[in-house]
């Protein structure tokens, strides 16, 4: 089968972009993960699959597969801002803003005059059982109000490490920790015991966040099945509004990724969170599956 797929990123997060509005693509995982892969294949983070609208209110399906493991998940942020891009370069829409839903949820997407996109992410979800999370047991330290949960990252030795998380879940799951200084941050050793952590049934995304100040920080996102990207959207949502509920953080802030800078906006419970940053497209090609 030969199939023609767009190479786009967001901040650096990367995709493999799909059409399958015409024909249904039913790819198998070992052809997802094809795609994903960097030597064997294109190489890409997260695979994207553009589908007609399934139900009334919206203008197309927008499904998502990570890379590494051809897994299907709920949310991809950077994707939704290629998203838009790619159905107004490939002239599936020509409007500004769409809607499209996802596996669980449905997003608008706005292409603005500058050629970044920003993204109505919806509102964040803070409990537990909805990530899903188990703190059965856990005592929780109450900053401000809102949980910071230890995570026993499981080494077996007394005075092992824990890591003091906040979650939250924009569609899918995220465990957000603060640390003093990004660069220097434990990502590569503590992002995989965290991303697998028996607490979190279906795995998680693990974001370690330096507050620069009140409207910028910087993120490293150790993604599920993906492992640390350049940047990742609903990462930067989900640290941004654990920042805010910790109150550490006003409503606007710059989150500097490794890829780029994504600004976010929440105004508190009750409210959606907006994500602004860049859609890139950079090549067009065909690959035998
Ligand atoms: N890069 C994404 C998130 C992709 C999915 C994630 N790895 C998961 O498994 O939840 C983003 O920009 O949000």
């Amino acid at each position: 089968m030969r199939l023609r797929f767009t190479k786009m990123h967001g901040a650096g997060n990367d995709f493999v972009v799909l059409d399958a509005t015409q024909a249904p693509l039913a790819l198998s995982r070992d052809q997802l993960r094809l795609l994903g892969d960097r030597r064997f294949g294109v190489g890409a983070d997260q695979i994207l699959v553009v589908e007609a609208a399934d139900r009334p209110g919206v203008d197309f399906r927008y499904r998502i597969f990570n890379g590494a493991s051809g897994d299907e998940v709920e949310q991809c942020g950077n994707g939704s801002r290629c998203f838009v891009r790619y159905v107004r370069d490939h002239g599936l829409s020509e409007r500004d803003t769409i809607r499209v839903a996802t596996v669980n949820n449905e997003l608008e997407l706005r292409l603005q005059a500058d050629g970044r996109v920003t993204v109505d992410m919806n509102q964040p979800v803070f409990e537990p059982a909805r990530l899903p999370f188990d703190p059965s047991g856990l005592v929780p330290r109450m900053v401000n109000g809102f949980e910071l949960w230890p995570l026993d990252l499981g080494d077996g030795d007394a005075g092992g490490d824990t890591a003091e998380v906040a979650v939250v879940s924009m569609g899918n799951p995220h465990a957000v920790l603060r640390v003093p200084e990004v660069d220097a941050a434990p990502v590569a050793s503590w992002g995989p015991r965290i991303e697998v952590h028996a607490r979190f049934a279906r795995k998680v995304n693990a974001g370690f966040l330096q507050v620069v100040s009140r409207s910028e920080v910087k993120l490293r996102v150790f993604e599920r099945d993906a492992g640390e990207t350049l940047a990742c959207g609903t990462g930067a949502c989900a640290a941004v509004v654990a920042g805010i509920r910790l109150g550490w953080l006003d409503s606007k802030v710059d989150v500097h990724t490794r890829g780029g800078v994504l600004t976010i906006e929440w105004n508190g419970p009750g409210h959606s969170v907006l994500m602004t940053g860049p859609a890139v497209t950079v090549f067009e090609g065909e690959i035998e599956l």
